[in-house]
Formats: structure tokens, C-alpha cells, sequence
């Protein structure tokens, strides 16, 4: 048998036993899994800069302190987001007991990817846990160093039988995918993400797809443009362009082109010197092969910032193409590097149009002084998500739903949709054998004098949380009545007064029949 398949067999058997159920459990391994990244910063931070140049600062920034974040959301809130979710109710149901029961959904498949592969990799793992489930986890092999890493360390801080960790490659993966699991969490790029699919639908697997495509930014000539290029440095050069949502292009007008690759140029020695070749806060390309696709993108546009590379250590210089056109080899696929082409558009129609003939993107960017402008942006195109003014970190924000749409992805995470997406929503309606004259409305022979009370009794929704609020606070205040009377006669008329408007008031309104 093969050794993922015994995996695999192993974890559905822990998963069996119904140990990661228990609420107690869940937030042991959450705790543990804290505890991993306090501990271990250092082996991490070194994994990562052998496989990216990343720096010890920027692991921190950005893949630590989100998870760090997100696990101790998931404590904080797990109780909340495991507990029955009441629902409104039908007058059919009223006196019966009706919720949302999250439930785990069984032994799920974490395929990461390399870009930020703690951040991408154990960010679903902390909502499978919270969800109470199995997970089995398969690092990117092209963060070798880090695969290594993660391999060694969840194994002493997480229950190794329910959350195996598979290192190795497309085999290793492809042995994987013919096993049967309950969900298949999977980021990539969207080709794997098709092979994926195709493996899931074998077995019926649901799946999220957390993949990329080109996330196109427009700057409206109508914006503080050293402000709004600052922004667009970071976002496009932070780990060498590596980045899912990184800005893939600029659309902008002809009229502001010229200043808008000056202020880069400026944001680009600010933020890695003169030579950011020396600089510890510019990584590389994660292998040779990405390396030498990205240097053949350049081919046809012009280098108007950077265009430097150095194969030997993956180096390719923050750079700027300009002499853009649809047609060119840039634009015909996710950059993934540090190449940032400027398209020339006519204005906002275009820019619209433009990015309404392509694939919907998993971000989008929007740089504007006008509200208008960018609600109509909002308004007329589509993305996973869409910053204003901003690059990046609507990634940050666990409230925010994560993923992508149509080509960049499917479902989504971070906080507590991480949590509904690895969950089972279970409907529930416990109803009594007693009122059984209620249900004559829906049995045969069906009359019409039936059916308007069908309609009355099927459409009309109930708050019953509201319900029971009110019950609550009418006996409460029938309480303080009685106790008045018997101390205080003289108050009573006005106390029952005021119960009296509490009963007309319009907490009843939701259940008036009339
Ligand atoms: N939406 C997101 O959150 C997100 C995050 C990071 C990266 N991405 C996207 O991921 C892409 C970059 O990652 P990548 O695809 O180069 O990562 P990758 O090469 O590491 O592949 C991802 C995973 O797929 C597996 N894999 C690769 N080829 C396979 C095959 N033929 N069959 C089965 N499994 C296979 C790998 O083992 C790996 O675990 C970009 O498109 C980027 O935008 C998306
Ligand atoms: C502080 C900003 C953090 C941004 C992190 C971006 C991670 C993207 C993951 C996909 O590639």
C-alpha cells in the first residue's frame, strides 16, 4: 500500500475515534500550534531564507503575525463559531426547536504553495482544527527547505495521527489525490487547480480553490500619485512580485505615465537602496525555472526601471516595462516576479472594459480622490476582492472573506470562513409529537380554506429569539409588578400601564395575524 495511503488510512482512523471533536481538544492543538510559532521562529525564519532571501523581519510581518492573529481568533471565538446558530422560523415551526449545527467535516487534504507557504499552508489547517476535523497536509515542494521544516516540527506540537504532514512532489501529490477525502483545500496555480478538481469530482470532494491569475491596477489620474506609487511599490516588489494578489499591471492615462514611473523609481531606492541586489529585504526567484520564464516575459516591452538579473542567484531587479500592449508576452499570463508593465488607457471606460474582457482577477486596486469613481468600479467589474488606495491588506483583515472568483478561485477562508468553509452546516429541526392539529394544513384532501392558512402559517417568519426576549422581559417585569403591589399599591396602575405598552409595542409586530 502505498505509504499516502496509509496515511491517509491512519488519519480517517483517528478522525474516527471522534477525539478532534471535542471543543477541549480543538483548542489544545490551536494552543500547540501557537506554541510552534513562538518557539520555532528561528528554524522557520532560516527555511525561508534559504528558499526566498526572505528576512527573519519580513517572515514575521508577513506570514507570522497573521497566523498568530488568526489562531488566537480561532481560540478566542471557537465556542461561538462551534455553538447551534438559531435561525428564523415559519409560524409551522414556531414551537420547535430549529438551528445550525456546524459539524466537523471529516479528514480534509491542505495543498500549499510555496510563495508564503507557512501563511497558505497552515492558515486552512488552523480553521480544519477549529472545525474539529483531520487534516492532511502536503507542503510545496519548491519551498524545499520549508516543506523540510513543517515536516520535523507539526508532528511535536500537533497530534501526528490527525494531522500527518506528506512531504515530496507531483507524484507524492498525485498518489494523494486519489485517496478520498472529505474536502480538498488547495492553492496554486489554476492548471493544478483543474488537475484537483478533476481528482475531487472522482470522489464527490468539495473544494476551495485558492489560485491567481493577473490583478490589474488602476490609477486615475485624479490621485496623490507619490502616495498611491508608494503603496504600489510595496505591494508589487514585496517578496520579489511573489505574491497571489500582487498587482500584476498598471492602467493608467498616457498624461501620467511619465510621473508615475518617476515616483516608482523613487519608492524603489527608498525602499531597497541603490542596489537592491545587496539588499536583505529584496528576495529572489524561488527556482530557475520561474526565474527563466519571468526574464522571457520582458521580451518586447521596454525596461524603464531596473531590467537587471542575475541567474546564478535568481535575481531579477525591481523593473518597470513600458510599450505595453494586450498583445505582449507579459500580458498573457500571471507575472509572478517583479516586472510591473503600464498599459495605457483612455480613462475609467476603458480601464473598465479592459479589465471586463479578461479572466475576474483575485484582486483588483483602485487609485482615486473620487468616491464615485471608485464605487463605480465596484459597481462595474468584478474580483475576489477590491482595495481602494491601497495594496495587499485586505489580506490582514480575518473579517474579510479570502479567495477568489470565477478563473482566480473558488470558496474562500481566513477567521471564521475558514471555519464554515472546513464545517458542515447542519440543518436541524426538532419538533414535539404533540399539536398535531396544526399540521391538518398540510395533509390531504387539500381545500383551499387549508391552504390560506398554509400560506399564513408558511410565510410568515418569526424572530423566535425576539419572542423569547420579550417573554423573558414581560415576565420580569410581571415579577417586579406583583412585588410592588404587594409593597407598594400605589405604583401598581402605572407599572401595569407600561406593561401594557411593552405588549403593543413593536416587538409583537413580527407575529401580528391580523
Ligand atoms: N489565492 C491564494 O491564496 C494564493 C496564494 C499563493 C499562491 N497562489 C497562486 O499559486 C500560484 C503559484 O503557486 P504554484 O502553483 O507555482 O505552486 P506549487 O508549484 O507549489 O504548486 C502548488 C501545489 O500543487 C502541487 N502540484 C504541483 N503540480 C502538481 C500536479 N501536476 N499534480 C498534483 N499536484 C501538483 C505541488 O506539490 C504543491 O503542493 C500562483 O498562480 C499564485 O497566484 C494563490
Ligand atoms: C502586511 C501585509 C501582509 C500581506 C500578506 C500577503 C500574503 C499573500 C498570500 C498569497 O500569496
Amino acid at each position: 500500500m502505498p505509504v499516502e495511503q496509509q496515511v491517509v488510512a491512519r488519519a480517517r482512523k483517528a478522525f474516527l475515534t471522534g477525539r478532534s471533536k471535542a471543543l477541549s481538544y480543538r483548542l489544545s492543538q490551536l494552543k500547540g500550534l501557537r506554541r510552534l510559532i513562538t518557539e520555532k521562529q528561528r528554524d522557520i525564519a532560516d527555511a525561508l531564507r534559504k528558499d526566498l532571501h526572505k528576512s527573519e523581519n519580513a517572515t514575521q510581518l508577513y506570514e507570522m503575525i497573521g497566523l498568530e492573529g488568526e489562531i488566537d481568533l480561532a481560540v478566542s471565538h471557537l465556542s461561538e463559531w462551534a455553538a447551534p446558530r438559531p435561525v428564523e422560523q415559519s409560524l409551522l415551526t414556531v414551537a420547535d426547536e430549529v438551528y445550525i449545527q456546524p459539524e466537523p467535516l471529516g479528514v480534509v487534504l491542505i495543498i500549499g504553495a510555496w510563495n508564503y507557504p507557512w501563511a497558505v499552508t497552515v492558515q486552512p489547517l488552523i480553521g480544519a482544527i477549529a472545525a474539529g476535523n483531520a487534516a492532511v497536509i502536503k507542503p510545496s515542494e519548491v519551498s524545499s527547505h520549508t516543506s523540510k521544516v513543517m515536516e520535523e516540527l507539526l508532528p511535536l506540537y500537533l497530534d501526528k495521527e490527525l494531522f500527518p504532514v506528506v512531504t515530496g512532489g507531483v507524484v507524492q501529490t498525485q498518489e494523494l489525490l486519489k485517496q478520498r477525502f472529505d474536502h480538498i483545500f488547495y492553492t496554486g496555480n489554476s492548471t493544478v487547480g483543474k488537475v484537483v478538481m478533476e481528482a475531487a469530482a472522482r470522489h464527490l470532494t468539495p473544494v476551495t480553490l485558492e489560485l491567481g491569475g493577473k490583478s490589474p491596477c488602476y490609477i486615475d489620474k485624479d490621485c496623490d500619485l507619490s502616495v498611491a506609487c508608494r503603496r504600489i511599490t510595496w505591494g508589487k516588489y514585496v517578496n520579489c512580485g511573489q505574491t497571489c494578489i500582487a498587482p500584476d499591471y498598471i492602467l493608467c492615462e498616457p498624461s501620467i505615465q511619465d510621473k508615475v514611473v518617476k515616483e516608482i523609481r523613487k519608492c524603489i531606492k527608498e525602499f531597497y537602496t541603490d542596489d537592491p541586489k545587496t539588499c536583505p529585504d529584496y528576495s529572489r526567484i524561488v527556482s530557475l525555472r520561474h526565474f527563466r520564464r519571468i526574464v522571457a516575459l520582458m521580451e518586447g516591452s521596454s525596461v524603464a526601471i531596473g531590467g537587471e538579473t542575475d541567474e546564478a542567484q535568481c535575481y531579477i531587479a525591481p523593473t518597470v516595462l513600458t510599450e505595453v500592449t494586450s498583445e505582449s508576452k507579459v500580458m498573457q499570463e500571471e507575472i509572478f516576479g517583479p516586472l510591473l508593465p503600464i498599459i495605457p488607457i483612455s480613462g475609467t471606460d476603458e480601464a473598465i472594459e479592459f479589465i471586463n474582457k479578461r479572466e475576474k482577477p483575485l484582486a483588483l486596486y483602485v487609485f482615486s480622490s473620487s468616491d464615485k469613481m471608485i464605487k463605480r468600479m465596484i459597481a462595474d467589474t468584478s474580483s475576489g476582492a477590491l482595495l481602494a488606495n491601497d495594496c495587499l491588506v485586505h489580506y490582514t483583515l480575518s473579517d474579510l472573506p479570502f479567495g477568489g472568483v470565477g478563473s482566480s478561485g473558488m470558496g474562500h477562508y481566513h477567521g471564521r470562513y475558514t471555519f464554515d468553509q472546513l464545517s458542515h452546516l447542519r440543518s436541524c429541526l426538532i419538533k414535539k409529537l404533540r399539536m398535531e392539529r396544526v399540521n391538518q394544513v398540510r395533509y390531504p384532501p387539500h381545500t383551499a380554506q387549508k391552504l390560506r392558512w398554509a400560506r399564513l402559517f408558511l410565510l410568515k417568519r418569526v424572530d423566535v429569539g425576539q419572542w423569547r426576549r420579550a417573554a423573558q422581559a414581560v415576565a420580569l417585569v410581571t415579577l417586579a409588578a406583583y412585588v410592588v403591589q404587594v409593597r407598594r399599591p400605589e405604583r401598581f396602575t402605572s407599572i401595569l400601564y407600561w406593561l401594557g405598552s411593552l405588549v403593543n409595542s413593536d416587538l409583537w409586530s413580527p407575529c401580528d395575524l391580523r
